[in-house]
C-alpha cells in the first residue's frame, strides 16, 4: 500500500503540492479538509462557526484515520497532528512535513481570512505563534523535512520524489 501524508502550517502548500505529488505518482489524491466539506456539506469556517472546534477536531480526526488507511496521496488540515490519534496513525505511512516560516507562510495566504484559526486578528502574528507552538509536533511526526521557502511548487513535488525513493529506515 502507498499512502503518503503532507503534513504542515496553513500555507505550506499540502494542497498544491498534494494535488501535484498526486499526480505525479499516479496515485489518488485527498485533501483532508475538502473531504470533510464534502461530506458535510458545509466549508470547514462553517463548521468551526456552528459548531466549534472541539466538533471540528472530531469529525477531523475521522476523515484522517480512514484516508489514511488507503493508497494515495493524503494532504491532511494543519492542526491534525495535534490529535493524538492522528499522530499515531502518520507513524505507519510516509509523513512529509512541508515546512514553511511565517514570512512565506503570510505572503502566499495574504489577507485571505477563510481559514477560521487566522481570522478576525493579526494574520501575521497568529501565523508566528502557531508556529512556534506547532513546529515541535510537525517536526517530530514528518519522516522527511521538506522546506518550501523560496521554491515553487513543481520544485518542492521532485524532492519529496526523490526522499520516497529512498529506502524506508
Ligand atoms: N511552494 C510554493 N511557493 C509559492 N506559493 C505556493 C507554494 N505552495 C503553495 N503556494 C500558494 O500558497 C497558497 C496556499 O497554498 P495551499 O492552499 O496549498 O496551502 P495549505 O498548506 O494547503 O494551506 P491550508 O492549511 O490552509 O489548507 C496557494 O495560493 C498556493 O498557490
Ligand atoms: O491549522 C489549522 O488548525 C487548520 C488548518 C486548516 O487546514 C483546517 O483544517 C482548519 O482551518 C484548521
Ligand atoms: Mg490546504
Amino acid at each position: 500500500m502507498t499512502t503518503i501524508a503532507l503534513i504542515g502550517a496553513p500555507g505550506s502548500g499540502k494542497s498544491t503540492v498534494g494535488a501535484l505529488l498526486a499526480e505525479r505518482l499516479r496515485l489518488p489524491f485527498f485533501d483532508v479538509d475538502t473531504e470533510i466539506e464534502r461530506m458535510h456539506g458545509k466549508l470547514v469556517r462553517e463548521i468551526f462557526a456552528d459548531d466549534g472546534e472541539e466538533a471540528f477536531r472530531a469529525i477531523e480526526r475521522d476523515a484522517t484515520l480512514s484516508l489514511l488507511v488507503g493508497d494515495g496521496v493524503v494532504s491532511l488540515g494543519g492542526g491534525a497532528p495535534l490529535t493524538p490519534a492522528i499522530a499515531e496513525a502518520l507513524a505507519d505511512v510516509r509523513t512529509v512535513w512541508l515546512k514553511v516560516d511565517a514570512h512565506d507562510a503570510f505572503k502566499r495566504i495574504g489577507l485571505d481570512d477563510s481559514r477560521p484559526l487566522l481570522a478576525g486578528g493579526g494574520i501575521r502574528g497568529t501565523l508566528i505563534k502557531m508556529l512556534r507552538a506547532r513546529t515541535p509536533v510537525y517536526a517530530a511526526v514528518g519522516r522527511h523535512h521538506v522546506d518550501t521557502s523560496g521554491r515553487q511548487p513543481g520544485e518542492v513535488v521532485d524532492e519529496i520524489i526523490t526522499l520516497l525513493q529512498e529506502p524506508a529506515a
